[in-house]
Protein backbone atom coordinates (compact mmCIF):
# COMPACT_ATOMS: atom_id res chain seq x y z
CA UNK A 1 0.00 0.00 0.00
CA UNK A 2 1.47 3.82 -1.20
CA UNK A 3 0.96 6.50 1.26
CA UNK A 4 -0.46 9.41 -1.37
CA UNK A 5 0.91 12.66 -1.19
CA UNK A 6 -1.89 14.49 0.74
CA UNK A 7 -1.90 11.18 2.82
CA UNK A 8 1.94 12.01 4.06
CA UNK A 9 1.04 15.20 4.73
CA UNK A 10 -1.62 14.92 6.67
CA UNK A 11 0.40 12.82 8.65
CA UNK A 12 2.91 15.52 8.62
CA UNK A 13 -0.18 18.33 9.62
CA UNK A 14 -0.84 16.05 12.76
CA UNK A 15 2.47 15.72 13.78
CA UNK A 16 3.38 19.43 14.01
CA UNK A 17 -0.19 20.27 14.90
CA UNK A 18 -0.13 17.75 18.05
CA UNK A 19 0.00 20.02 21.44
CA UNK A 20 -0.11 19.23 25.10
CA UNK A 21 -3.40 20.54 26.09
CA UNK A 22 -3.69 21.64 29.90
CA UNK A 23 -6.29 24.66 29.87
CA UNK A 24 -8.18 24.29 26.84
CA UNK A 25 -10.47 21.46 27.13
CA UNK A 26 -14.27 21.75 26.89
CA UNK A 27 -16.52 19.41 28.72
CA UNK A 28 -17.78 18.01 25.40
CA UNK A 29 -18.41 13.81 25.10
CA UNK A 30 -15.76 12.03 23.15
CA UNK A 31 -17.99 9.58 21.64
CA UNK A 32 -17.50 5.90 22.11
CA UNK A 33 -16.60 5.32 18.64
CA UNK A 34 -13.74 8.01 18.83
CA UNK A 35 -12.67 6.30 21.61
CA UNK A 36 -11.97 3.33 20.03
CA UNK A 37 -10.63 4.33 17.12
CA UNK A 38 -7.86 6.43 19.63
CA UNK A 39 -7.58 3.40 21.89
CA UNK A 40 -7.63 1.47 18.40
CA UNK A 41 -4.49 3.13 17.15
CA UNK A 42 -2.69 3.20 20.43
CA UNK A 43 -2.92 -0.21 20.07
CA UNK A 44 -1.58 -0.48 16.96
CA UNK A 45 1.56 0.97 18.46
CA UNK A 46 4.94 -0.76 17.89
CA UNK A 47 6.25 -3.43 20.72
CA UNK A 48 9.43 -5.00 21.70
CA UNK A 49 8.70 -8.79 20.88
CA UNK A 50 5.47 -8.18 19.95
CA UNK A 51 4.56 -7.79 23.93
CA UNK A 52 1.98 -5.20 23.55
CA UNK A 53 2.95 -4.63 27.11
CA UNK A 54 0.21 -1.89 27.59
CA UNK A 55 -3.42 -1.37 29.02
CA UNK A 56 -5.28 1.33 29.23
CA UNK A 57 -7.21 2.37 32.69
CA UNK A 58 -9.99 4.63 31.42
CA UNK A 59 -11.55 7.42 33.88
CA UNK A 60 -14.70 9.14 34.01
CA UNK A 61 -15.76 10.02 37.16
CA UNK A 62 -15.17 13.36 39.16
CA UNK A 63 -14.51 11.00 42.45
CA UNK A 64 -11.36 9.29 40.62
CA UNK A 65 -9.96 12.63 39.06
CA UNK A 66 -10.28 14.46 42.63
CA UNK A 67 -7.93 12.23 43.92
CA UNK A 68 -5.78 12.05 41.01
CA UNK A 69 -5.82 16.14 41.43
CA UNK A 70 -4.70 15.94 44.79
CA UNK A 71 -1.96 13.98 43.98
CA UNK A 72 -0.59 16.77 41.19
CA UNK A 73 -1.48 19.19 43.90
CA UNK A 74 1.10 17.39 46.26
CA UNK A 75 3.97 16.33 43.76
CA UNK A 76 3.70 19.38 42.37
CA UNK A 77 3.67 21.58 45.52
CA UNK A 78 7.30 19.26 46.29
CA UNK A 79 8.25 20.12 42.38
CA UNK A 80 7.85 24.08 43.12
CA UNK A 81 10.57 23.36 46.05
CA UNK A 82 13.20 22.33 42.98
CA UNK A 83 12.94 25.43 41.39
CA UNK A 84 14.40 28.89 42.90
CA UNK A 85 13.85 32.81 42.12
CA UNK A 86 12.58 33.67 39.47
CA UNK A 87 12.18 30.45 38.03
CA UNK A 88 10.19 29.49 40.58
CA UNK A 89 7.87 32.40 40.09
CA UNK A 90 7.72 31.78 36.70
CA UNK A 91 7.11 27.64 37.22
CA UNK A 92 3.97 28.51 39.71
CA UNK A 93 2.32 30.82 36.81
CA UNK A 94 2.44 27.57 34.60
CA UNK A 95 -1.08 25.13 34.65
CA UNK A 96 0.56 21.83 34.21
CA UNK A 97 -2.66 19.87 33.95
CA UNK A 98 -5.95 19.39 33.09
CA UNK A 99 -7.40 16.73 35.65
CA UNK A 100 -10.88 17.76 36.37
CA UNK A 101 -11.67 19.72 33.32
CA UNK A 102 -11.09 16.64 30.38
CA UNK A 103 -13.68 14.42 30.37
CA UNK A 104 -11.81 11.10 29.95
CA UNK A 105 -8.72 10.43 31.58
CA UNK A 106 -6.76 7.48 30.64
CA UNK A 107 -3.96 5.28 32.09
CA UNK A 108 -1.52 3.66 29.86
CA UNK A 109 0.48 0.89 31.57
CA UNK A 110 3.13 -1.69 31.41
CA UNK A 111 2.97 -5.03 32.20
CA UNK A 112 6.66 -5.88 32.75
CA UNK A 113 5.53 -9.65 33.06
CA UNK A 114 3.03 -10.12 30.04
CA UNK A 115 5.02 -12.62 27.79
CA UNK A 116 7.16 -14.21 30.50
CA UNK A 117 10.52 -13.69 31.58
CA UNK A 118 12.39 -13.50 28.35
CA UNK A 119 11.28 -11.21 25.20
CA UNK A 120 12.51 -11.34 21.60
CA UNK A 121 14.72 -7.80 21.26
CA UNK A 122 14.51 -7.17 25.40
CA UNK A 123 17.13 -9.39 26.11
CA UNK A 124 20.14 -6.80 26.34
CA UNK A 125 17.90 -4.20 27.88
CA UNK A 126 15.04 -4.94 29.92
CA UNK A 127 13.56 -1.14 29.58
CA UNK A 128 12.47 -1.91 25.96
CA UNK A 129 8.93 -3.08 27.60
CA UNK A 130 8.58 0.64 28.89
CA UNK A 131 9.72 2.16 25.42
CA UNK A 132 6.96 0.00 23.61
CA UNK A 133 4.20 1.23 26.15
CA UNK A 134 5.33 4.88 24.89
CA UNK A 135 5.10 4.32 21.87
CA UNK A 136 1.29 3.51 22.36
CA UNK A 137 1.54 7.01 23.94
CA UNK A 138 2.68 8.70 21.19
CA UNK A 139 0.21 6.70 18.72
CA UNK A 140 -2.53 7.65 21.10
CA UNK A 141 -1.43 11.35 21.05
CA UNK A 142 -1.26 11.62 16.81
CA UNK A 143 -4.79 9.47 16.68
CA UNK A 144 -6.44 12.00 18.70
CA UNK A 145 -4.59 14.95 17.26
CA UNK A 146 -6.28 13.72 13.74
CA UNK A 147 -9.40 13.42 15.54
CA UNK A 148 -9.02 17.26 17.12
CA UNK A 149 -9.24 16.03 20.87
CA UNK A 150 -6.81 17.71 22.55
CA UNK A 151 -3.76 15.21 25.62
CA UNK A 152 -2.24 16.62 28.26
CA UNK A 153 0.24 14.19 29.66
CA UNK A 154 0.55 14.67 33.66
CA UNK A 155 3.52 13.23 35.20
CA UNK A 156 3.62 15.38 38.29
CA UNK A 157 1.94 12.74 40.25
CA UNK A 158 3.40 9.62 42.16
CA UNK A 159 3.10 6.33 40.61
CA UNK A 160 1.59 5.04 43.97
CA UNK A 161 -1.30 7.46 43.91
CA UNK A 162 -1.87 5.71 40.06
CA UNK A 163 -1.52 2.73 41.69
CA UNK A 164 -3.81 3.36 44.58
CA UNK A 165 -6.30 5.48 42.84
CA UNK A 166 -6.52 3.29 39.89
CA UNK A 167 -6.26 -0.28 41.38
CA UNK A 168 -3.55 -0.91 39.48
CA UNK A 169 -1.75 -4.53 40.53
CA UNK A 170 2.01 -3.54 41.94
CA UNK A 171 3.97 -5.22 39.18
CA UNK A 172 2.49 -3.43 36.41
CA UNK A 173 3.73 0.04 35.72
CA UNK A 174 1.87 3.46 34.97
CA UNK A 175 3.85 4.81 32.19
CA UNK A 176 1.19 7.86 31.30
CA UNK A 177 -1.83 9.56 33.06
CA UNK A 178 -3.29 11.32 29.61
CA UNK A 179 -5.97 13.89 29.95
CA UNK A 180 -8.22 13.71 26.51
CA UNK A 181 -11.07 16.18 25.37
CA UNK A 182 -11.62 18.76 22.41
CA UNK A 183 -10.52 21.85 22.79
CA UNK A 184 -11.37 25.31 22.45
CA UNK A 185 -7.88 25.68 20.85
CA UNK A 186 -4.71 24.58 19.65
CA UNK A 187 -1.37 26.39 19.59
CA UNK A 188 0.49 26.72 17.24
CA UNK A 189 3.53 26.01 19.52
CA UNK A 190 4.45 24.42 22.71
CA UNK A 191 2.94 26.73 25.65
CA UNK A 192 5.99 26.39 27.42
CA UNK A 193 7.72 27.83 24.73
CA UNK A 194 5.12 30.46 24.43
CA UNK A 195 5.60 31.21 28.10
CA UNK A 196 9.50 31.27 27.70
CA UNK A 197 9.95 28.55 29.78
CA UNK A 198 12.39 26.93 26.38
CA UNK A 199 12.60 27.24 23.63
CA UNK A 200 12.93 24.23 20.71
CA UNK A 201 16.07 23.19 19.88
CA UNK A 202 17.73 24.06 16.26
CA UNK A 203 18.02 20.79 14.59
CA UNK A 204 20.93 20.77 13.21
CA UNK A 205 23.01 21.13 16.81
CA UNK A 206 21.18 17.64 17.37
CA UNK A 207 22.36 15.59 14.67
CA UNK A 208 26.38 14.25 14.69
CA UNK A 209 27.91 12.65 11.77
CA UNK A 210 29.52 8.93 12.09
CA UNK A 211 30.44 9.79 15.65
CA UNK A 212 28.83 11.96 18.72
CA UNK A 213 30.52 15.47 19.17
CA UNK A 214 29.73 18.33 22.14
CA UNK A 215 28.39 21.03 20.20
C1 LIG B 1 7.04 12.17 29.32
C2 LIG B 1 6.29 13.48 29.29
C3 LIG B 1 5.78 14.00 30.48
C4 LIG B 1 5.10 15.22 30.47
C5 LIG B 1 4.96 15.93 29.27
C6 LIG B 1 5.46 15.38 28.07
C7 LIG B 1 6.11 14.17 28.08
C8 LIG B 1 6.62 13.60 26.78
N1 LIG B 1 4.31 17.15 29.28
C9 LIG B 1 4.14 17.90 28.02
C10 LIG B 1 5.38 18.67 27.62
O1 LIG B 1 5.56 19.77 28.46
C11 LIG B 1 5.21 19.11 26.17
O2 LIG B 1 5.16 17.97 25.37
C12 LIG B 1 6.34 20.01 25.69
O3 LIG B 1 6.32 21.20 26.41
C13 LIG B 1 6.24 20.31 24.20
O4 LIG B 1 4.98 20.86 23.91
P1 LIG B 1 3.98 20.19 22.86
O5 LIG B 1 3.70 18.78 23.34
O6 LIG B 1 4.64 20.19 21.54
O7 LIG B 1 2.75 21.05 22.90
C14 LIG B 1 3.75 17.62 30.44
N2 LIG B 1 3.09 18.82 30.45
C15 LIG B 1 2.52 19.27 31.60
O8 LIG B 1 1.93 20.36 31.60
N3 LIG B 1 2.56 18.54 32.74
C16 LIG B 1 3.22 17.36 32.81
O9 LIG B 1 3.23 16.74 33.86
C17 LIG B 1 3.85 16.88 31.63
N4 LIG B 1 4.55 15.73 31.63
Amino acid sequence: MKITQAERDAVYKTIFNRRDVRSEFKSDTIPDDVLMRILTAAHHAPSVGFMQPWDFVIVKSDETKQRLKQGFLKANAEAELLFEGERKDQYRALKLEGILEAPIGICITCDRTRTGPVVLGRTANLDMDLYSSVCAVQNLWLAARAENIGVGWVSIIHDEVLHQTLGIPEHIVPVAYLCLGYVSTFYEKPELEKKGWLRRRPLETLIHEEQWQAK
